[in-house]
C-alpha cells in the first residue's frame, strides 16, 4: 500500500491519489464489452453459448435453472447456512419495508388535487456475481426489494460454475426471495441477454446488481443505448476508512482487507490524522494478509490502495466527499458527531463495532451501492429502485377557474398559444357552469 502525506502533495498528486484502478483500464474494457453486446444482440443464444464457453469455460445446453436443480441446491446446503440466509433476508426485508415510498395526494389549490401513484416495474433483471466468489447475499439484496416492490417478473442471471451448475446458495437465496427464473449466465453477455432478450432469456425493463468492470461497463452501455434502464454503476468494491488515533488498528486492517479480497481491482483507502495509527494498521495488514485464503487477490488490490496522513480529521471528510466512496467507515471516537460532514457515500458505518461486512450481509441495509464516484449523485438499491412513480392530477370546474389564469400567463410568455387556449376554453365553460349553478 502506498503511504502518502496529504499536506505535502500538489494538486496533480492529490488527483492521482484518488484515481480508481478501474479508470486505468476503462478503454480496453469498453471495447471488449461493446463486442460482446453486439454479438449477443445479433446472434442471441448461439452467441451466449460461444461466449460462455470462451469466458466461463462451459457452454450449457440450457441456460435456465430447472426445478430439480433448486431442490438439489437447497438440500446440499448446511442447515447453518440455510438459516443464516433466512435470518439475513428477514432483517433486509425489515429495513427495506420501513423505507418504502407511499402514494400521496395533496389539494394544491381549491378544486385541484395532485397525487402520486406507485407502480412496480414489470420485468426486472437481477445480476448476482459469481466470477471469483459466488455472492448469495447479493441475491438477497436484489430479490427482497424486488419482491416488496411487486415486480411481476423477476429474472436473475449468475455465472455458471465449471460443471455448468449454478451456485447452490445463490439458488436457495433466489428461490427464498421469490425470483421467478434463474439463468446460468455471467458477465457482459448476461447483461446483454437481459437487455435485448434472446430465445431463452426474456428482455427486461431494468437491470440491477453489482459486478466486475465488464458487468458494470455492459450495464452502462445498454443504458446509454436506451435498451434497458439500470440501477446505477455498481462495480468493483471500494472502502474508505477515516480513523482517529484511538481506532483499533486490527479492526481497521480487517475492514480494509474485507474489501480488498473481493477482487484485484477493489480499492481501499485509509485516512488518518495519526501517524502512529497508520503505522499500526500497516503492521496489522501484513499479519492478517498472510492468514487469508484469498491473499493473492487482496495483495493485488492493496497494491493500488493508499494510506493517507491528513493534517486534521476535517480534511479527511473533504477528501472523502471528493472521492465519494461506496463504503465509508468512521472509526472515530464520536462517529455520529461527524455524520453531518458526510455529503457523498453509498453507505456509512459508524464506530468500532460496525464493520462493513455487517452491512454486506445482514444488518439490513443494501450492499448494492454506487462505485467509481457515482455516490455523488446516485443512491444504493432500495424498493424505490424497482418502482415508477406516476403523478396524477384532477381539477374541477372551480379548480381551473382558480388557477387557469396562472397557466395562461405562463403559456403566453412561452409563445405556446394552443396551451393557453386549452386552458382558456375550459375557464370560459367553468365560469358559465358556475353562473348557472
Ligand atoms: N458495488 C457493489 O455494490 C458490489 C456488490 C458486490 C460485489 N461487487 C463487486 O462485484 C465484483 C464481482 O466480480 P467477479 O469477477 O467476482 O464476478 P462477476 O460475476 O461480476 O464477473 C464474472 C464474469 O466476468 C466475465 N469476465 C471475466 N473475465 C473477462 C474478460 N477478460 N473479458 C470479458 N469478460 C470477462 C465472465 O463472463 C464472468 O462470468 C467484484 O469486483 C466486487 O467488488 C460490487
Ligand atoms: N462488499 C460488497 C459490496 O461492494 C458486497 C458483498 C457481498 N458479499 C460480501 N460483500
Ligand atoms: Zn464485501
Amino acid at each position: 500500500m502506498q503511504r502518502l502525506d496529504w499536506p505535502a502533495l500538489d494538486v496533480a498528486a492529490r488527483e492521482a491519489a484518488l484515481q480508481r484502478p478501474v479508470q486505468a483500464v476503462a478503454g480496453r474494457t469498453r471495447d471488449t464489452v461493446a463486442a460482446i453486446i453486439d454479438e449477443v444482440r445479433s446472434r442471441g443464444d448461439e452467441a451466449l453459448r460461444e461466449i460462455s464457453a470462451r469466458l466461463d469455460g462451459v457452454a450449457p445446453d440450457a441456460f435456465e435453472v430447472a426445478e430439480a436443480e433448486y431442490e438439489a441446491a437447497a438440500a446440499s446446503l448446511s442447515p447453518a447456512l440455510r438459516s443464516a440466509i433466512v435470518d439475513a433476508a428477514e432483517r433486509i426485508e425489515r429495513f427495506h419495508r420501513a423505507g418504502m415510498v407511499q402514494p400521496y395526494s395533496v389539494e394544491t389549490a381549491p378544486g385541484v388535487v395532485c397525487e402520486r401513484m406507485v407502480r412496480a416495474i414489470a420485468r426486472v433483471g437481477l445480476y448476482v456475481p459469481a466470477g471469483s466468489a459466488p455472492l448469495p447475499s447479493t441475491a438477497l439484496m436484489l430479490g427482497v426489494p424486488a419482491r416488496l416492490a411487486g415486480c411481476r417478473e423477476r429474472v436473475l442471471c449468475t455465472p455458471p460454475r465449471r460443471d455448468g451448475s449454478a451456485d447452490p446458495a445463490v439458488l436457495f437465496a433466489a428461490q427464498l426471495t421469490g425470483v421467478h427464473r434463474v439463468f446460468k449466465l455471467g458477465g457482459a453477455q448476461a447483461i446483454a441477454a437481459m437487455a435485448f432478450g434472446t430465445a431463452s432469456v426474456p428482455r427486461c425493463d431494468k437491470l440491477f446488481g453489482p459486478g466486475n468492470s465488464y458487468v458494470t461497463e455492459a450495464k452502462q452501455q445498454v443504458a446509454q443505448g436506451g435498451s434497458a434502464a439500470i440501477d446505477m454503476p455498481a462495480g468493483p468494491s471500494e472502502v474508505l476508512v477515516i480513523a482517529d488515533a484511538g481506532a483499533d488498528a486490527a479492526f481497521v486492517a480487517a475492514d480494509l482487507l474485507s474489501q480488498a479480497e473481493h477482487g484485484p481491482d477493489s480499492q481501499v483507502l485509509l485516512l488518518s490524522d495519526s501517524d502512529a495509527l497508520l503505522d499500526a494498521v500497516q503492521g496489522e495488514l501484513a499479519i492478517q494478509l498472510a492468514a487469508l485464503p484469498r491473499a493473492d487477490i487482496a495483495r493485488q488490490a492493496l497494491a493500488g490502495s493508499r494510506l493517507v496522513r491528513v493534517e486534521a480529521l476535517g480534511d479527511a471528510f473533504d477528501i472523502s466527499n471528493a472521492y465519494a466512496p461506496e463504503h465509508l467507515i468512521l472509526a472515530l471516537r464520536e462517529p455520529r458527531a461527524w455524520l453531518d460532514r458526510v455529503d457523498a457515500a453509498g453507505s456509512v458505518f459508524l464506530g468500532d463495532f460496525t464493520p462493513e461486512a455487517l452491512g454486506d450481509y445482514c444488518s439490513g441495509t443494501n450492499h448494492v451501492l454506487p462505485t467509481n464516484g457515482a455516490a455523488r449523485a446516485c443512491s444504493g438499491v432500495s424498493v424505490a429502485s424497482f418502482q415508477n412513480f406516476v403523478s396524477v392530477q384532477a381539477a374541477s370546474a372551480a379548480g381551473i377557474a382558480g388557477i387557469g389564469a396562472c397557466a395562461v400567463t405562463l403559456a403566453e410568455a412561452e409563445g405556446l398559444e394552443a396551451h393557453a387556449s386549452a386552458v382558456r376554453l375550459r375557464m370560459g365553460r367553468a365560469g358559465s357552469a358556475q353562473e348557472a349553478a
